[in-house]
């Protein structure tokens, strides 16, 4: 029979008015797949709008409308840690399924959000908070649960990967580029997230906890944004036949010295966003604007790449309605389905520790400037071959107005701490006038 499913809208920005357009133009569609009608009830904003259906209640007191019985799902975008968090929390102790795209809060409170959801027998589910409109977290809980992940890895902010894109192929300024992408209402409310890799680090968070079973570990992930990237590098990395994107990683690493290779011990997990080096003939080098994509590869699958819209009020909206479509079949369906909040179930968490930063292993771009003597050259790769760390390519280029010399090198995988160590002496000699600058490469195959 059909029902009447109640929804709660909270906060009507960028994505509240991407859900609100997305059910005035597909409402009939949404009805045709779920059976029922979906229902607006209630919309959680600070001042009243006039363009709002006035059959809609508008409310600025949030925890009233969490708590409310002519509301069955509550769509949390209202972004933040604070009020969300405590708005999450009041619904799910009323017993009403929660929707949300708050990748901050997830990555710092999920575990303790999803346990108490748990308890109260109702779900929270997340899909626009990683990727925006690519269903990443259906395919990683669902759709490979027969698979055993090993490594994922892709470009998850969208604001990040516009700029980049804008920069190196219209030559356009950075903060130019950021202001557009706020327009467009793809930045974080604060951009430093976008820009300095912490969006990026709470959305690999939440990969990382569904496709290897491990709880929430945010504080873990190391992170670097794209602030430091030169177009200067851009171009060096180019004429090396690499782009420069900015990447997430999710990496199991086992004990390489077990010969039996069905049965290596798992060491650790590899967390870690950054500016990446990836071979331009790679999909994932090729990913530009507000796209984003994700490559997993897993047994015995085998590599599969999700790419779309990761930010926008439509993508993100998208996402949204599909968890809403997912909780009406909860709601109407008797002894509904239940994936997991963390696709394993909580009791099956596995402990394995998050490797730390310095122990991660890639290959390395470098790029360092040196007087124009000579022996320098030797003296830098001297460090390195003494370090165990193998050099790849190396690019010298033509002394510039002030006599300096650039010199750009590419390494072969190492461990982090090597380079570190290498860093620091080659950063001592006498004819080295710059930092080391160091972009890692992407080793994934
Ligand atoms: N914009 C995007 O492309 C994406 C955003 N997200 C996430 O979705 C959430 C919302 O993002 P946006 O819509 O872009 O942000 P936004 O800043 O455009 O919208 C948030 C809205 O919530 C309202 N609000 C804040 N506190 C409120 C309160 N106490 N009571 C009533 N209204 C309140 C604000 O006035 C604003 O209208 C954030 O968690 C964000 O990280 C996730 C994926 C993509
Ligand atoms: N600010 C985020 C929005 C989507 O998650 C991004 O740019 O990716
Ligand atoms: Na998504």
């Amino acid at each position: 029979m059909s029902k009447s499913i109640k929804l709660a809208i909270l906060g009507l920005g960028t994505v509240g008015t991407g859900v609100l357009d997305l059910l005035k133009d597909n409402l009939k569609e949404l009805k045709r797949r779920s059976g029922h009608d979906i229902v607006i009830t209630q919309v959680g904003t600070r001042r009243q709008r006039d363009d709002i259906d006035p059959t809609i209640k508008q409310n600025s007191d949030l925890m009233a409308i969490a708590e409310s019985d002519d509301v069955d799902i509550v769509v949390e975008v209202i972004g933040g840690m604070t009020v969300a968090k405590e708005v999450i929390i009041h619904a799910i102790k009323n017993g009403k399924h929660v929707v949300t795209a708050n990748k901050a809060l997830l990555a710092e409170h999920g575990n303790e959000i999803f346990a108490l959801a748990e308890e109260h027998n109702v779900h929270v589910a997340y899909e626009a908070a990683v990727a925006g409109g690519i269903p990443i977290i259906k395919v990683l809980r669902e759709a490979l649960a027969a698979n055993k992940i090993d490594w994922l890895t892709g470009i998850i902010n969208g604001t990040g990967n516009f700029i980049m894109s804008e920069m190196r192929d219209k030559g356009r300024d950075f903060d130019d580029v950021l202001a557009e992408a706020q327009e467009l209402g793809y930045a974080e409310a604060d951009p430093t997230f976008d820009v300095e890799g912490i969006d990026a680090a709470h959305k690999l968070a939440l990969l990382a906890s569904i496709a290897f079973g491990i709880p929430l570990q945010f504080d873990k992930v190391y992170s670097e944004g794209i602030t430091k990237i030169t177009l200067q590098d851009v171009t060096y990395a180019e004429e090396l036949g690499y782009r420069i994107k900015h990447l997430g990683f999710a990496v199991r690493r086992y004990d390489e010295q077990e010969s039996d290779a069905t049965d290596k011990k798992l060491t650790g997990i590899e967390l870690r966003v950054h500016p990446t080096l990836i071979p331009e003939d790679k999909l994932l080098a090729n990913v530009n604007g507000v796209k984003n994509a994700v490559l997993v590869n897993s047994h015995p699958l085998g590599q599969t790449l999700y790419y779309g819209d990761g930010a926008g009020a439509g993508a993100t909206a998208s996402a949204v309605m599909a968890d809403v479509m997912d909780l009406i079949r909860v709601l109407t369906v008797k002894d509904g389905h239940h994936v997991p909040h963390l696709a394993f179930m909580p009791n099956q968490l596995s402990d394995t520790p998050v490797l730390a930063a310095d122990q991660m292993i890639t290959g390395y771009y470098l790029r360092l400037e040196a007087k124009d003597t000579p022996g320098v050259l030797a003296d830098v790769t001297r460090i390195l071959s003494d370090a165990g760390i193998n050099i790849d390519a190396i690019l010298q280029k033509p002394a510039h107005q002030k006599g300096q010399v650039p010199i750009i090198i590419l390494t072969l995988p190492v461990i982090e701490n090597q380079m570190n160590s290498a860093i620091n002496k080659i950063e001592a000699l006498e004819a080295i006038t710059s930092d080391v600058v160091r972009i890692r490469l992407h080793e994934l195959d």
